[in-house]
This record gives C-alpha cells, sequence and structure tokens, in this order.
C-alpha cells in the first residue's frame, strides 16, 4: 500500500524578468497532474526585477491575477519576502553567485540558471554558504530531470548494451552572431558570453549520465583536454571541443558547443560494447531516443532499433521545479539526481577548458 503524501504548495520568489524566467514561470504554473504529479503544485509568490515596470508586465503577462504575487523593482525585496520559500534565479552567468549568495544569506533556498557559477571557487563557497544557512541549493539542469532523461539512464543501468565506450556530444547554436550587439550576454565577456558556459551543459550532462554515473567508473573525475576558437568580435569562445577521459571505464567523450553553427540533427551519440543509443536535437530537450542493438557484442552491425518518443506539455523546466519541492519537503540539501558534487564537476571541467582556452572572464567574483 502507498501512503499519499499531503499536498505542498511550494512558493516561488522570480529573480529577473528575462526570457528563462518566463519559460520557467510557464512551466511551474501549468497543472502538475498533466506531468502525473500530485504530491506539489508551484505558487509564484514574488517577482524582482531591476525595473518594477518589467516586474509589473512580467506578473500581468504570466500570472493569474487570482495569485496576488508581489513585484518588486529589485531582488532583495523577493530575498527577504516571508512569503517565499525558494529563489529562482534567472539572470546573466556573472550574476549568479552574487544573486545566490543574497538569497542564501536570506535564508531561502536557491534553484540557479546553469551554468551555477562562472567557476569552480564560486559554487564551492555557495556549497558551504548553503550549509551554513542550512538551505537546499541545486543548479537547474533542467535536462537530467526530464522523462527522457531518466529512460536513457534506465536502459544503460539495465545492461544489455554493455559497457560505455565513446559519447559524442554537440550543442550549436546559430546565434546570427555577426549582427548580434556586443553587449548580449552570447558575446559580452562581462556576462560570462561564449560557447562552453551557454552550450557546454548540455553536451556535459549526457556525458555525466553514460560515464560519469556509470557504477563502474565510482564517481572519479575524468582528464580534461580542450581547444578553443575565439571571435574577434569581443573575444569569447565561439567554438570549443573538449575530451574527457574516464579511465576506470577505457572511455571518452568528444564533447562541442558553439554558437554560429545549427545544430545537427542527431546530437548525440553513446556508444556502448552492445549497442548505441541516438539522441536527436534539440539536446536540451530531446523529444526521442533511439537504441540499436548489436548482433554481437563489438560488432557495430545494428541488428534491432527501438525508438521512444515522449510527449510533454510545457517546455520541460517544470519536472527540476518538482524536484527542488520534493528535496525541500523533505529536508535534503541538495538533489541526489543532480547534487553538488555533479556541479562542481561542470565548473571544474570548464574552469580547466577556459585556463586551457586562454579564456579568463574580465571578473570572476572568486
Ligand atoms: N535552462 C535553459 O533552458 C536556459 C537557461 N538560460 C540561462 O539563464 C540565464 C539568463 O539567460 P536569458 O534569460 O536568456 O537572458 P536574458 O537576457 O533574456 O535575461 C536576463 C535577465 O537578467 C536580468 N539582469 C540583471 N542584470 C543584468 C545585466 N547586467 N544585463 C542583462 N540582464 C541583467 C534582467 O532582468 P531584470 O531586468 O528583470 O532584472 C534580464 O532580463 C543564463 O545564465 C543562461 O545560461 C538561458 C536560456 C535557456
Ligand atoms: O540553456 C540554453 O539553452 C538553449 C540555448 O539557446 C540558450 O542560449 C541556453 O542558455
Amino acid at each position: 500500500m502507498t501512503t499519499q503524501q499531503p499536498l505542498l504548495v511550494f512558493r516561488w520568489g522570480i529573480i529577473s524578468t528575462g526570457e528563462i524566467s518566463k519559460a520557467f514561470v510557464k512551466d511551474i504554473l501549468l497543472d502538475p497532474k498533466t506531468r502525473g504529479v500530485q504530491d506539489v503544485v508551484h505558487k509564484v509568490a514574488a517577482v524582482g526585477s531591476r525595473n518594477i515596470e518589467s516586474a509589473i508586465s512580467f506578473v500581468g503577462k504570466l500570472i493569474d491575477t487570482d495569485e496576488r504575487t508581489k513585484v518588486y523593482g529589485n531582488y532583495s525585496g523577493v530575498y527577504n519576502d516571508p512569503d517565499v520559500d525558494v529563489v529562482y534565479i534567472g539572470t546573466p552567468h556573472t550574476f549568479h553567485y552574487q544573486n545566490a549568495v543574497d538569497a542564501i544569506k536570506a535564508g531561502k533556498h536557491v534553484l540557479v540558471e546553469k551554468p551555477a557559477t562562472t567557476n569552480a571557487a564560486e559554487f564551492r563557497s555557495l556549497v558551504d554558504l548553503a550549509a551554513k544557512h542550512g538551505v537546499f541549493l541545486m543548479e537547474a539542469m533542467w535536462t537530467r530531470f526530464q522523462p527522457i532523461a531518466l529512460a536513457v539512464k534506465r536502459v544503460i543501468d539495465e545492461g544489455r548494451i554493455g559497457a560505455p565506450v565513446l559519447v559524442h556530444a554537440d550543442l550549436s547554436g546559430d546565434f546570427d552572431i555577426e549582427n548580434l550587439p556586443l553587449t548580449h550576454r552570447i558575446l559580452d565577456p562581462n556576462l560570462g558570453g561564449g560557447a562552453i558556459l551557454d552550450l557546454g551543459p548540455y553536451p556535459l550532462v549526457w556525458a555525466i549520465i553514460a560515464l560519469y554515473e556509470h557504477p563502474a567508473n565510482r564517481r572519479l573525475k575524468p582528464m580534461v583536454s580542450s581547444s578553443m576558437i575565439k571571435t574577434p568580435l569581443t573575444g569569447v569562445d565561439r567554438s570549443t571541443c573538449f575530451t574527457l577521459n574516464f579511465p576506470e571505464l577505457a572511455a571518452q567523450a568528444q564533447l562541442s558547443c558553439n554558437i554560429n553553427v545549427p545544430s545537427q540533427s542527431i546530437s548525440a551519440t553513446l556508444r556502448f560494447r552492445n549497442g548505441n543509443i541516438l539522441i536527436p536535437e534539440p539536446l536540451y530537450r530531446p523529444k526521442s531516443f533511439t537504441v540499436q542493438y548489436f548482433d554481437r557484442p563489438s560488432s557495430g552491425k545494428v541488428q534491432r532499433e527501438e525508438t521512444t518518443h515522449f510527449e510533454v506539455l510545457g517546455g520541460g523546466w517544470h519536472f527540476q521545479a518538482d524536484e527542488v519541492a520534493r528535496c525541500v519537503r523533505d529536508g535534503k540539501p541538495e538533489s541526489s539526481v543532480w547534487g553538488h558534487d555533479k556541479t562542481l564537476l561542470e565548473m571544474e571541467i570548464f574552469d580547466e577548458v577556459r585556463h586551457q582556452g586562454g579564456y579568463r572572464l574580465p571578473e570572476e567574483a572568486i
């Protein structure tokens, strides 16, 4: 017999009113029952923007007036609002650290957009601060919480496709950089511009699922080698390739990201001894995956293919919100699906990639 959890009404404070904050809020306000969630509902208790007009317009467009969402022309109002349980941070990369520090010091749980910080030292310091204040902290690595990622993980764990050998994954996007203002977050080094910090988390998440999380890897960190091509427009990385070596598995990941070419139709191929898993674009929210089984181990000859499709109501950002709510309800300091170790690994890999590529951000908080 299963015991029914009482319904949790989880109250979000939203920091900033840009594109991702809009997408996140639209998703969390969808009826959770449409994705089979019975124990949690999300409410937007407060929205903070640098500009009060923007907060008012955001709430007017996206949130039912019955919700009585409070608006602030700053972020501190949200941090200090007693009706807010958790703060969602949707500002550009280089502000994540300070925004998270402010929220945590106000005693709020935090979900911070990817990349959680601009470097590993900043994230380590957030982990310590969150522990000191007894609050939950997670990077918004939404792809890892989508049903498709959970299903791919099940296929790997079930073991029929054997041991992992090689992961190829790329997330590219044509941002038309020649015609973008140099102050756009994708180009501006002051906002952490370039491919690695913005797009890099997505090829990496599939390598983490297939290789880092593989039980035979024993959570060992990979060795990193990489190269970058920078754009002369602002000096941020236009194209980055990075390779991760997992000696314990004798396996590698070849990952790439680029801000001025379109993505590829098959964006990731996870190669195993007895078969492959193919993941189509967009790599951050694929709608299907295909498992190819070989006729015998290592033959490369596909005997059978199975494609699984996923229908999701909304953009797919709500699954991570459900995880945050449940972790907070259960008193957990971090998620077991996307815990602090994985964000730290991500940040350390990106530090090394930037070091090897000679890309130092103008101002890193730590
Ligand atoms: N998970 C996902 O799918 C996605 C995640 N992201 C992540 O979200 C973050 C924001 O991206 P996105 O929403 O596209 O960015 P936007 O530029 O659309 O929005 C960022 C918001 O941050 C606030 N802000 C505070 N300081 C500044 C500043 N100096 N310059 C510009 N904006 C500032 C502004 O809100 P206000 O004026 O209201 O204070 C602004 O609207 C990035 O870190 C990115 O990696 C982005 C896209 C998709
Ligand atoms: O997270 C993201 O996913 C999609 C990209 O287009 C965007 O720039 C990025 O921030």
